[in-house]
């Protein structure tokens, strides 16, 4: 135990980590050769397309220092907002951590909210300062910002490019001199927290765990505390870049195990493995089951598909725990799923998966955030209300109440007056401004998660020309005014373009929702109107005029292939539409309500 380190790597996106990680693997000798990839960690398709790590995985590495073999356990930390719950998990499984900076970014949003949750559990800190070889890196200044964040002493920052390899021998010797090795028993009764799974559709779940007490081996009878399920441990080892089989694993060590589990959901990060027979009294603290926090409809683009649909969505679940979804109809769209996601991030990957492994063309409806309504009848019980038509009605509402996040913005001072008039915009109230250095400010607000879920990123980005990095994290439910807008279109209200929105600005959305679908909407042989509504008060009205000339009309009926190909065309640009009524809806539109300022 006294040669093990369990350490994981924070930063904020972009500042180096997989780059750094690779390096350190190549470091160690951990790979060869043919098993160099770029980003070696991020093996999902997706995930290397996007450059971003979505799940956390983890890797063992053998180092000699001092004439004696270390271990060294390096635990991948998810980089989004989304799957915060996860990284909470990784960092708990960890007694170290290396906080990345950016010697030319310094400290972002991202970067402090991880250290909060890192110094939570009481881990030892490494500050490295990243990319020192780009020549707009500022080391002095954003060394003094990192001293100042973590209150130590300048020479403990270690400098480094993960580029070039500067440093990495100084940070693997920090990895072993200011890391305490694992604290705990090995006679004690097994317990290990699991902070990961994969699924693996030939093998089942492989399960990441870390053993913070006693051993687990192979064959054993374990349970898994939070789901009260029983298997024997077909197969347990450790990872390296492939994983090596082992009969035990022993206190302070993380490793994975195979039990034959079929479905992600039996697995729980966060939960704690134990022995089946002498369970241990104290399972692990900090568990959660992961609520999804953003909802939408996902429908098939032919209606025919629903059943194809089901089939992918459950087959998507068997690998993905975090996504929710149950049956649901609307009066436009036919049959499909309201779906729960963990965020925007999350469900735009489900959508992609659906897309790329299934052949799935799906239509996703505006997403929203889960309200808590309550009637006069019932003051005391809510209604959990995941989809606008859920929403009782008006007349019998005693109140509704909507999730509050905390947002921490970190921009320059030059910026802050933006940001500050955008939050507000956002409905939120300001806690906190603290000047991090002259330059730098961090900025807290209490804002409602709904507003976030629209365009709040690409708006802050815009604000402050780029410089400002946000993070949030959730603080509970709270009374607020809301509405429900709805669109009309011929007269027709189309229930999968309905939004619930603050009353206080249902005006103006509803106003640039008609304007919005009336850009979207390809015009037809009649006329359409628009209009928003709330219960049956219209608040805004739009046309699209009918259209007068046929696609085809300038072909002078002479070119029949130039024809065909117009046809071709047209029907390519059909895929994503919806018939509703006798009105053409493309994709697009069912998200307007996220896009009304651009
Ligand atoms: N010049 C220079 N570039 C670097 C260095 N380290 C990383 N980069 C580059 O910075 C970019 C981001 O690096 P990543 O390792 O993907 O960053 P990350 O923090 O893992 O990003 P996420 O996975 O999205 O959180 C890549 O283009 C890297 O090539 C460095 O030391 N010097």
């Amino acid at each position: 135990m006294e040669k093990i380190r369990n350490f994981c790597i924070i930063a904020h996106i972009d500042h180096g980590k997989s780059t750094l990680a690779d390096r350190l693997l190549d470091f160690t000798g951990s790979v060869t050769e043919r098993e160099k990839q770029d980003q070696l960690l991020d093996n999902m398709d997706l995930e290397r397309e996007r450059g971003i790590t979505i799940k956390s995985h983890a890797i063992q590495m053998d180092y000699m220092h001092n004439g004696e073999k270390y271990v060294l356990n390096l635990i991948d930390t998810p980089g989004h907002v989304d799957f915060s719950y996860e990284v909470s998990r990784s960092i708990a499984a960890c007694e170290g951590a290396l906080l990345v900076v950016d010697a030319a970014q310094s400290i972002q949003a991202q970067t402090i909210s991880n250290l909060y949750l890192a110094l939570e559990n009481d881990l030892e800190i490494i500050p490295v300062l990243n990319k020192v070889d780009l020549p707009s890196a500022n080391p002095e200044e954003v060394t003094d910002d990192i001293v100042d964040l973590l209150g130590c002493k300048p020479e403990e920052v270690i400098p480094a490019s993960a580029k070039t390899g500067i440093g990495i021998q100084e940070i693997l010797t920090a990895i072993i001199d200011r890391i305490p090795p694992p604290k705990g028993n090995r006679d004690e009764s097994l317990q290990a927290l699991v902070f990961d799974s994969v699924y693996n559709p030939f093998r089942g779940v492989e399960t990441y765990f870390r053993v913070v007490n006693g051993e687990i081996t192979k064959g054993q009878k374990i349970k898994f505390v939070a789901t009260g399920r029983s298997y024997e441990a077909d197969e347990i080892g450790t990872l390296k870049l492939t994983q090596h089989p082992k009969q035990k694993i022993s206190t302070g060590d993380v490793g994975y195990l195979i039990t034959g589990i079929k479905d992600a959901r039996e697995v729980k990060v966060g939960d704690t493995i134990t022995d089946s027979a002498n369970p241990t009294k104290n399972p692990i603290g900090g568990f959660e089951d992961v609520k999804p926090m953003v909802f939408a409809g996902i429908y098939p683009v032919d209606t025919e598909d629903f059943e194809d649909l089901r089939s992918s969505m459950e087959k998507l679940q068997l690998n993905d725990a975090s996504l929710v979804f149950t049956p649901e109809s609307s009066a436009a769209l036919g049959f499909g799923f309201r779906c729960g996601f963990l965020g925007m991030l999350h469900m735009e990957i489900i959508q992609e998966r659906l897309e790329r492994e299934f052949d799935m063309t799906v239509i996703t409806t505006v997403p929203n955030v889960s309200y808590h309504a309550y009637t006069t009848k019932d003051r005391e019980t809510a209604v959990i209300v995941n989809n606008p038509s859920d929403l009782p009605d008006p007349s019998t509402v005693d109140r509704v109440e909507e999730p509050y996040i905390k947002a921490t913005i970190i921009t320059k001072s030059d910026f802050v007056g933006n940001v500050m008039s955008l939050c507000i915009e956002k409905r939120g109230q300001i806690v906190n401004q603290t000047y991090l250095t002259t330059e730098r400010v961090e900025l807290i607000f209490d804002m409602p998660l709904a507003e976030i879920v629209f365009d709040f990123y690409d708006r802050l980005k815009t604000v402050s020309k780029g410089y400002a990095s946000f993070d949030y994290s959730p603080i509970g439910m709270r009374v607020s005014k809301l509405v429900r807008v709805d669109i009309l279109l011929n007269a027709q209200p189309v229930d999968a373009l309905s939004a619930l929105v603050h009353f206080d600005n249902a005006h103006t959305i509803g106003k640039k929702m008609c304007e919005k679908l009336k850009e979207l909407i390809p015009r037809q042989q009649f006329d359409i109107p628009i209009q928003a509504a709330i219960g049956s008060k219209i608040i805004s009205r739009e046309t699209i005029k009918a259209l007068r000339k046929d696609v085809t009309a300038k072909c002078y009926g002479g070119d029949i292939s130039r024809k065909r190909k117009l046809l071709e065309k047209q029907k390519k640009g059909k895929k994503r539409m919806r018939q509703v009524g006798n009105v053409e809806i493309p994709q697009q539109a069912f998200m307007a309500v996220l896009k009304l300022n651009d």
